[in-house]
């Protein structure tokens, strides 16, 4: 076992210590393994703490055990889903919407699966490869191999063998200041055996080879509505099999009743209300036996490829967190105060495997948040400030609190609504599904919450968090020059229509 300990040792002695250890070349390295800092997971959570740490001049270093950097978010997660939902988008769009523009198409418009695939594990290698670049120009120490807790000062790496460029043999580092980043991975459905092939998670429906004419989807969350999204448009008849009474998890009530309405126009079929009593594969179909929760009529759908869709949950497998007693909670948290420390103030956690959505840019925003504390003793997140944003099509994004927030906590507040039927550019693009929805304080007419179902909500959804963080009034914003032709005057006139009547409709 290689020991690279260098926190509590006066100067003088480590390189009487090094010497006996290391040939000159690792030698070399154990010198410049003066770690302040070591992150644990090397996810937009973990590899945005490493980088800010080294930028305020700590001697840091990163453990990652994938084998890439990017962690869920940039190689199953966020990045190829987005690869997937844009090309599949042009497509479809290609293949239906192009003549009432027109466009007229000489011959077919096929799908070359292969190349579809290869174009979103360019996208994610390229992205992937920019954060290991970016620790070197950074001088992050980049350790590939397992992280796990020694004691509350010493982190283990161990091999790992599938990677190339795993450390050599076991290394202890020891570091003044540890973050744990190590996010989260699929919930498994009890008795649903998933074999990344026919019953899929959200990492093996990625990756499918063919298109399935039926694809079955127990979820009705973020994922099974963008994955559905994409094999709708490549010609898939979609299922969403969802518990609930409603699609859309955390959405806003009445746009999460017009989002399911607009996938119904695409093509989903949606079971709500409706539980799931197990799935099997039979050669090339999967039956999926499912019950209604009220009626509890029971039946089943069967299905091409079957995607299970739940939830995700924490990891902290391989981190050995209860050598030192660090705190879990029972939905298997690492538990942490406001100030992302666990019982030991120099052990902080961010990301998936804490509290808080399970968003990359929660993790991200904490990442910079949890090192700055280490550097100042302050670091700030308006948790009452995070986007979230479903890229299907139309986007659907929202910031702030819903309807249903504001009736619970008894506040008073006014509605403003702009469709984008009545916007120019939206018209002028032919995409004029959705609306604006911005919610103010009935008082004081400060933004409280913002909900948009149109194209490019995603984008649209940042002057809405500007407008939050700074305490913006309907009128502030209203009041705010937009350029015309824009999609964002459908939010300033959402404003005007809050406080006063909008221009334009
Ligand atoms: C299909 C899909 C689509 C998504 N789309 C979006 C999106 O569009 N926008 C969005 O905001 N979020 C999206 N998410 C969620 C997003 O991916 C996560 O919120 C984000 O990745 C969390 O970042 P993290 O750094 O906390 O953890 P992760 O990204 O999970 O990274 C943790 C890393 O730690 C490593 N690790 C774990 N344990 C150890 C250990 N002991 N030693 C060494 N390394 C370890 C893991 O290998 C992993 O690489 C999506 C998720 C999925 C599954
Ligand atoms: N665009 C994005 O930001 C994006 C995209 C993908 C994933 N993510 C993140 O990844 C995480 C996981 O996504 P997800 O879609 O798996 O989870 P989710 O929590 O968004 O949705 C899960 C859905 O499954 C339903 N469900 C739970 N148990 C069920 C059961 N037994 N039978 C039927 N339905 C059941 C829930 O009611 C919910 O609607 C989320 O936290 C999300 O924030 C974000």
């Amino acid at each position: 076992m290689l020991r690279i300990s260098t926190r509590s040792v006066p100067k003088t002695k480590i390189s009487i210590t090094s010497q006996r250890l290391f040939s000159s070349t690792q030698l070399w390295n154990a010198e410049k393994a003066k770690h302040d800092v070591v992150v644990i997971g090397g996810g937009p959570g973990g590899y945005i703490a490493a980088i800010k740490a080294a930028q305020l001049g700590y001697n840091t270093a990163c453990v990652e055990k994938r084998g890439s950097l990017g962690g869920t978010c940039l190689n199953v997660g966020c990045i190829p889903s987005k690869a997937l939902l844009n090309n599949s988008h042009l497509y479809h769009q290609m293949k239906h919407d192009s003549k009432q523009r027109g466009i007229d198409i000489q011959g077919s418009v096929d799908l070359n699966i292969a190349q579809f695939q290869k174009a979103k594990d360019t996208i994610v290698k390229q992205l992937t490869g920019g954060i290991e670049m970016l620790f070197k120009k950074n001088g992050v120490k980049y350790y590939k191999g397992l992280g796990s807790f020694e004691s509350e000062t010493e982190i283990k790496v161990s091999p790992v063998e599938e990677i190339e460029g795993t450390v050599k043999e076991e290394t202890i580092l020891s570091a003044d200041n540890i973050i744990v980043a190590t996010g989260s991975e699929v919930t498994p459905f009890p008795g649903i055996t998933i074999d990344e092939e026919r019953i899929v998670s959200s990492t093996g429906i990625l990756s499918l080879k063919e298109i399935p004419k039926k694809l079955a989807i127990i979820g009705g969350g973020i994922i099974g509505l963008e994955m559905g999204s994409v094999y709708s448009r490549l010609g898939s008849e979609v299922t969403i099999i969802e518990f609930q009474p409603a699609i859309g998890a955390t959405m806003d009530q009445e746009v999460a009743t017009a989002t399911q309405k607009f996938l119904k126009k695409q093509g989903f079929q949606f079971k709500t209300s409706t539980k799931v009593m197990g799935a099997t594969r039979d050669g090339d179909k999967v039956n999926v036996e499912v019950e209604g929760v009220k009626d509890g009529k029971k039946e089943t759908i069967e299905a091409d490829v079957l995607l299970v869709a739940i939830g995700r949950r924490p990891y902290v497998q391989g981190l050995n967190a209860e050598k030192i007693g660090l705190d879990v909670d029972k939905r298997g948290r690492l538990v942490i105060d406001s100030k992302f420390q666990t019982k030991f103030p120099h052990i902080k956690v961010i990301g998936d495997v804490t509290f808080g959505p399970m968003l990359a840019h929660k993790a991200e925003e904490e990442g910079v948040a949890a090192v700055e504390l280490i550097k100042t003793g302050h670091g700030h997140i308006n948790y009452g400030n995070i986007p979230s944003v479903m890229y299907s099509h139309p986007e659907v994004a929202w910031v702030g609190k819903t309807e249903q927030e504001l009736k619970n906590d008894g506040i008073s507040y006014k509605i403003g609504k702009f469709p984008f039927v009545a916007n120019s550019r939206a018209k002028t693009n032919m995409d004029t599904e959705g609306f604006v929805k911005i919610l103010i304080d009935s008082e004081t007419e400060r933004l409280l919450g913002a909900h948009i179902i149109g194209p490019n909500a995603g984008e649209m959804i940042a002057e809405a968090g500007l407008a939050l963080e700074y305490g913006a009034s309907a009128e502030d914003i209203a009041r705010v020059c937009h350029a015309h032709p824009t999609l964002s005057e459908a939010f300033k006139e959402a404003s005007l229509a809050a406080f006063n009547k909008p221009l334009n409709f």
